[in-house]
């Protein structure tokens, strides 16, 4: 099959989610599915998504209007774009990074993306709320068809309900610059760094670009892969929140963005955030019987974690849940 033998080539899985929705559980396909999801997500923490329930007009529409009409706004406006908590707001102006990117939170509903919008164009722009509140909405579709797909294989779906309206849905829009022409040097030296290699620390990460690649997922001998998702795909990402919820049965990647110089990347990532006051603590039946206590993390609130990232300490760790919560780590939480 034709998906089988791209899968092949490209050293990471690729999975088909044509057709499914979220009331398909039960049925034959969706188990089948299933079993690839929990593979993808305790292997390498990441996996390709062919959906297209989210149709191509609509993807074109975002990254061919809407997006571009987004980031040509004067800077002064976009800083408008702001947030208490960390990585809620604007990005950007930073000296070494090709990247200018904004936060629109509740992204899935009409009185998230209205706020953003008439932050943005104080006059009104309906055609771009509605259209980043369908997306959204259609994107979510598929976060919560993972989520519940992990934690039936963990047979830990009574706690699917409870976990979903303790999260939030943040649709980031992002902008990586084509890099300067240097024609005299080595085709990896011609690239940029778009965003620096990091783990998200939220609970899934659905990243669907306008078929510029860049994105870069470590592998397990240190390298990267490139992604290089279909016009249909997304890419779906675990973070922290969800390795710690596991109890580590989800792994949460280091990636990062290249940027070359052929053309300008544009994503959009709809990542599924924990509320701040949420305690990220692994059910029971996901206890360990083989180690003591048990459990890898300590129990920990999700604001508080967020807000040690951005610490010196949490910059500087190698791995920050390990260096937060994890339990062979003597700091107090
Ligand atoms: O732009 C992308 O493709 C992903 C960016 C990313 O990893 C992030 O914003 O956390
Ligand atoms: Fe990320």
């Amino acid at each position: 099959m034709a998906l089988e033998d791209s899968a092949a080539k490209q050293k990471y899985p690729k999975i088909d989610f044509s057709g499914l929705d979220i009331a398909s559980p039960g049925k034959p396909r969706w188990e089948a599915v299933r079993e690839q999801v929990m593979e993808a997500l305790a292997s390498c923490g990441f996996f390709e998504a062919v959906f297209p329930q989210v149709t191509q007009e609509l993807r074109e529409s975002l990254f061919g209007t809407a997006m571009k009409e987004l980031f040509a706004l004067p800077l002064d406006t976009k800083l408008r774009n702001t947030s208490n908590k960390p990585f809620h707001g604007y990005l950007g102006q930073i000296p070494y990074l090709s990247y200018e990117s904004l936060a629109i939170l509740d992204a899935s509903l009409p009185q998230g993306v209205d706020s953003f919008t008439s932050l943005m164009w104080p006059g009104g722009n309906p055609a771009f709320s509605e259209m980043v509140c369908s997306f959204s909405k259609q994107v979510a579709e598929l976060d919560e068809i993972v989520r519940k797909m992990i934690l039936e294989t963990l047979g830990a779906e009574k706690y699917h309900k409870t976990l979903m309206e303790s999260h939030r849905f943040l649709l980031r829009v992002s902008e990586y610059p084509a890099a300067p022409p240097k024609q005299q040097q080595a085709s990896e030296e011609r690239q940029q760094l778009g965003l620096v290699p990091h783990r998200d620390k939220n609970t899934l990460a659905i990243v669907c670009q306008n078929q510029v690649d860049g994105l870069e997922m470590e592998t397990s001998d240190g390298g990267w892969v490139v992604v290089t998702p279909s016009p249909a795909s997304f890419i779906v990402i675990a973070g922290d929140a969800f390795r710690a919820w596991s109890n580590g049965r989800v792994y949460s990647p280091l990636h990062r963005i290249m940027v070359g110089e052929e053309a300008t990347r544009y994503s959009a990532i709809l990542f599924s955030i924990p509320e701040d006051d949420m305690v990220i603590r692994a059910p029971q039946e996901l206890a360990d019987d083989h180690h003591s206590p048990g459990f890898k993390f300590k129990p920990f609130d999700y604001g508080s974690y967020v807000r040690f990232c951005v610490t010196e300490e949490g910059m500087n760790a190698s791995c920050q849940l390990d260096a937060f919560c994890g339990v062979a780590n003597q700091q107090q939480v």
